[in-house]
């Protein structure tokens, strides 16, 4: 048996979370995009200055970006969170105002936010979780936006003890004079802070970012309520991380849906021995690869109650 090889995979993880046969298709799937600034970028790690990421959350609301033609064609309900963008923005139907401050500091040179930040970042992502699945939410997605924000997941995971000449790389196309920078730049972030590696919640506070602390509160209160979570790429994964340190349950309820060209993400992804479920060649974030993976989750519940079906007859 197995002949539909990992679909089956896919499926099983889901009967695990359901446990319901036939497996329920989704009724109300929903991307949520966390975009915050990052303070570490004045150090010239990314191909973009800052004020890039408020415009391109600005693109959001025209439907301008990659993940808007995505959500539209797997029919995905688009939010975007103000986790902490520098910049006031007016009212949109698709944002989530929940800026916990404009930006981060430069964590190269000090703590990226306090502890109490810290913990309010988590709050704040369970409390968009939560008003998701009582709307009704049954499958979320969840991406990255913001400048500076793959050195900020390489600071994370380099706290947790990966090594960071294994899992620095181009985030946006910068020279290999900059990848060497940004290497440094962490090195330097971890002696000056000296994140703890047995406290999540430290190393979010010393090298963290506001969007990737909310994505991890999103993350386990989506566990907390047995809603299954798709994972895009390199920051999206470090939010997972800081998730997955405070419950390691949360790997069950988690769908890596793809691999990201970023190096660094094979390298995580082999730690946590899970199989992300495409491999593009996409250094896109924003939720991209994620979403474009929910068409193969789609089918393995199909193939899954077809099969169930099939035995019952
Ligand atoms: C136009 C544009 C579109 C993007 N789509 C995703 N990102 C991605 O690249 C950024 C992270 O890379 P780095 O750490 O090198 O700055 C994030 O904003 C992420 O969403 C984009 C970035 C830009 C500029
Ligand atoms: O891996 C990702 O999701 C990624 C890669 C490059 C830039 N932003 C995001």
């Amino acid at each position: 048996m197995n002949e539909a090889g990992y679909l089956e995979e896919l499926a099983s993880k889901l009967f695990k979370i359901k446990k319901q046969i036939p497996l329920p298709m989704f009724k109300d799937k929903r991307v949520y995009v966390f975009a915050a600034d990052h303070g570490v970028v004045q150090n010239g790690v990314s191909a973009y200055p800052k004020n890039v990421t408020y415009q391109m959350v600005l693109n959001y609301f025209k439907g301008g970006a990659g993940i808007n033609v995505f959500a539209r064609h797997m029919g995905l309900k688009f939010f975007v969170v103000d986790s902490g963008v520098d910049y006031d923005f007016e009212d949109n139907p698709s944002l989530i105002k929940m800026k916990v401050g404009y930006g981060t500091k430069d964590f190269s040179m000090g703590p990226a936010m306090t502890r109490e930040e810290a913990i309010t970042c988590i709050e704040y992502g369970m409390k968009v979780a939560k008003k998701a699945i009582s709307q009704g939410a049954d499958l979320l997605v969840i991406g990255d936006k913001g400048i500076g924000n793959t050195t900020t997941a390489t600071a994370i995971f380099a706290s947790f003890g990966f090594d960071v000449n294994k899992i620095t790389d181009i985030g946006t196309p910068i020279p290999p004079s900059s990848v060497i920078k940004k290497r440094n730049i962490v090195k330097k972030a971890l002696k000056i802070n000296r994140p703890n590696p047995n406290d999540p919640i430290d190393v979010l506070s010393k090298v963290g970012g506001y969007c990737i602390g909310q994505m991890a509160g999103f993350i386990l209160e989506a566990f907390k309520n047995k809603v299954p979570v798709v994972i895009d790429g390199f920051p999206t994964t470090a939010g997972f991380y800081l998730a997955y340190k405070i419950n390691k349950k949360v790997l069950d309820y988690a769908f890596f849906g793809h691999l990201s060209k970023v190096k660094g993400h094979k390298v995580i992804l082999d730690s946590l021995g899970v199989r992300p479920i495409l491999d593009l060649d996409m250094r896109l974030g924003e939720g991209t690869g994620a979403a474009l993976s929910v068409y193969l989750i789609e089918a393995a519940i199909k193939y899954f109650n077809f099969k169930n079906e099939k035995v019952r007859s």
